[in-house]
């Protein structure tokens, strides 16, 4: 699909301006020509009651200047005014995009001519959809293509099927997404522009026509021609969108006044109704060139049918051309006067450009990601098939086995050191609450030792005051005391009876200890 720039995209509705070739009728009437194209753009329009000697009304002077998006005069054929104005849409609606073309200016000033044309010089409509189905046929090995095609007239604010007149009036009906629909339409699918054409030329004789003031065969109503045309790829990709371009070609009934048209009883009637479209467009024309457009501006687009009609056109998301007519006869001036103040305002008017894609695009897209894995999956399963039916073949390759062996003892080894480490850490604590106990119990031997020994020295020096005593009173008594030497153990002093308790409650207490000791360090080590 071909990219276009990023949207939404605020575009300035583009104003062209076509002066027709003065008529026979008007130079009949004496009329001379008052409106000259200067340049690309400007036309100057001249005051036909101005009188260029009268000094007073100098400053005051009436003649105009209008520069617009391009200007066509008498000179400019068909094709030029479709290749400047509208052809520049085509590649937009064939890729989702809407746009909107419409004639505007009074009576007579050439509306149906630049789109509908004659059959020798067809006009925008025929060139458009020409284009359009070239584009599709160029495009269509790779896109799938729906064009459909619908033709009304709006007369005293009722809606006719021109492709279907003797239906029922038809009823414009909002969506849900806000966009506008005709309940009922006669939608016709075709891609052939001849046959189109046949059929746009008869619903335009279907046409509300009646001769005025100004023009013969005058239109009393407005026109649309709308072509829808959804593009999808034929590329069966379900991520692909619909999109949606609606194109609008929209021949309006003349803008005059109708006590400028001279009209009467019924088509004084009409001229009010055609005016209140008409007035409503032009109202939402002002609202929408105020402030360059600003949206914030409130746009009564429900006050006419045409109006609603066209709120995308005008105010929405659509590239939007306007083409003014006017005639260049000076009997005219008032009309091309208006006309022209009408479309310069409309040169402010801004839309903004979206691509239409359907809702159904957005479903799919939402099971793409779901689709796109489980076709990864799909694929890493063939792929994992594939592999296995190779090594049943070929049997197992050795490198992928010592891959296999080299990973597994790897993981392990891994498993086999975490163990180690976990038994190493817990076996240090335990040794450590060992060493630790160990110590308390060296202290405890060590203190039982130090009161062992201060109870020793207790009863050595007991012992040695005894032997001393003995040996004295052995010199000093001789020979009577010979069998009477056991006496001295009953005086033995208490301190020294506790000290022998003692040191066989610690003699004890050390060899508990001492078991203990071995036993910790035998299950210790
Ligand atoms: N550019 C042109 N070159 C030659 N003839 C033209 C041109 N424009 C208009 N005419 C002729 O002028 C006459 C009136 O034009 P047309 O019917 O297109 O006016 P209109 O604006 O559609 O009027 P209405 O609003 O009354 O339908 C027609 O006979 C048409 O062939």
């Amino acid at each position: 699909m071909k990219e276009l720039p990023a949207e939404p995209k605020d575009q300035q509705l583009m104003v062209a301006l076509r002066i027709r070739p003065i008529n026979d009728t008007e130079l009949d009437e004496g009329a001379t020509i008052i409106a000259h194209k200067v340049g690309d753009q400007m036309v100057v329009l001249m005051d036909p009651d101005e009188d260029p000697d009268d000094a007073l009304r100098a400053n005051r002077s009436r003649e105009k200047t209008f520069i617009f998006d391009i200007v066509f005069d008498q000179q400019a054929s068909q094709e030029e005014v479709y290749c400047s104005t509208t052809q520049h849409l085509v590649e937009g609606v064939i890729s989702g995009y809407n746009a909107t073309v419409f004639a505007y200016g009074p009576s007579g000033a050439g509306k149906t001519y630049t789109m509908l044309g004659m059959d020798s010089e067809p006009g925008i409509y025929l060139q458009t959809l020409n284009d359009l189905f070239q584009a599709i046929e160029e495009t269509s090995d790779d896109m799938e293509y729906t064009v459909s095609m619908s033709y009304l007239e709006i007369y005293n604010e009722v809606i006719r099927d021109l492709l279907n007149p003797s239906s029922e009036f038809l009823e414009l009906r909002e969506d849900a997404k806000g966009s506008i629909q005709i309940a009922g339409i006669t939608e016709v699918s075709t891609t052939n522009a001849q046959e189109i054409m046949q059929l746009l030329i008869k619903g335009n004789k279907q046409r509300t026509q009646e001769p005025t003031a100004a023009n013969k065969t005058s239109s009393r109503s407005h026109a649309v021609l709308q072509v829808t045309v959804k593009q999808r790829s034929r590329v069966k990709d379900l991520s692909e969108e619909v999109r949606v371009g609606k194109l609008f070609m929209v021949d309006l009934a003349g803008s005059e006044r109708a006590s400028q048209s001279q009209n009467r009883g019924k088509r004084m009637k009409e001229g009010a109704h055609i005016n209140r479209s008409l007035l409503a467009l032009g109202n939402c024309i002002n609202a929408l060139s105020e402030k360059g457009g600003s949206r914030s501006q409130y746009v009564n687009f429900r006050d006419s049918k045409l109006t609603r009609l066209l709120k995308d056109a005008l105010g929405g998301n659509s590239r939007t051309v306007m083409i003014a007519h006017i005639s260049p006869a000076s009997i005219y001036f008032e009309e091309s006067r208006t006309t022209l103040i009408y479309a310069y305002r409309a040169k402010n008017i801004k839309t903004r450009v979206k691509r239409n894609l359907l809702n159904v695009s957005y479903h799919i897209a939402q099971y793409t990601d779901v689709i796109s894995d489980l076709r990864r999956e799909i694929e890493h399963l063939k792929s994992k098939i594939e592999k296995q039916e190779k090594e049943k073949k070929n049997g197992p390759d050795i490198r992928d086995v010592q891959a296999e062996v080299h990973h597994d003892s790897e993981e392990d080894s891994r498993i086999q050191m975490n163990k180690i480490r976990g038994q190493l850490i817990s076996a240090f604590k335990e040794q450590m609450e060992m060493r630790r106990s160990l110590m308390e119990l060296e202290n405890t031997n060590i203190e039982l030792h130090i009161d062992t020994s201060r109870h020793l020295l207790t009863i050595a020096d007991w012992e040695r005051e005894k032997a001393h005593q003995a040996h004295k009173e052995k010199d000093d008594e001789n020979v009577e005391a010979d069998g009477e030497g056991e006496e001295g153990d009953s005086n033995e002093p208490h301190e020294v009876s506790v000290a022998r308790e003692e040191i066989n409650m610690l003699l004890a207490e050390q060899r508990k200890t001492a078991a203990l000791k071995v036993g910790r360090y035998l299950s210790n080590y």
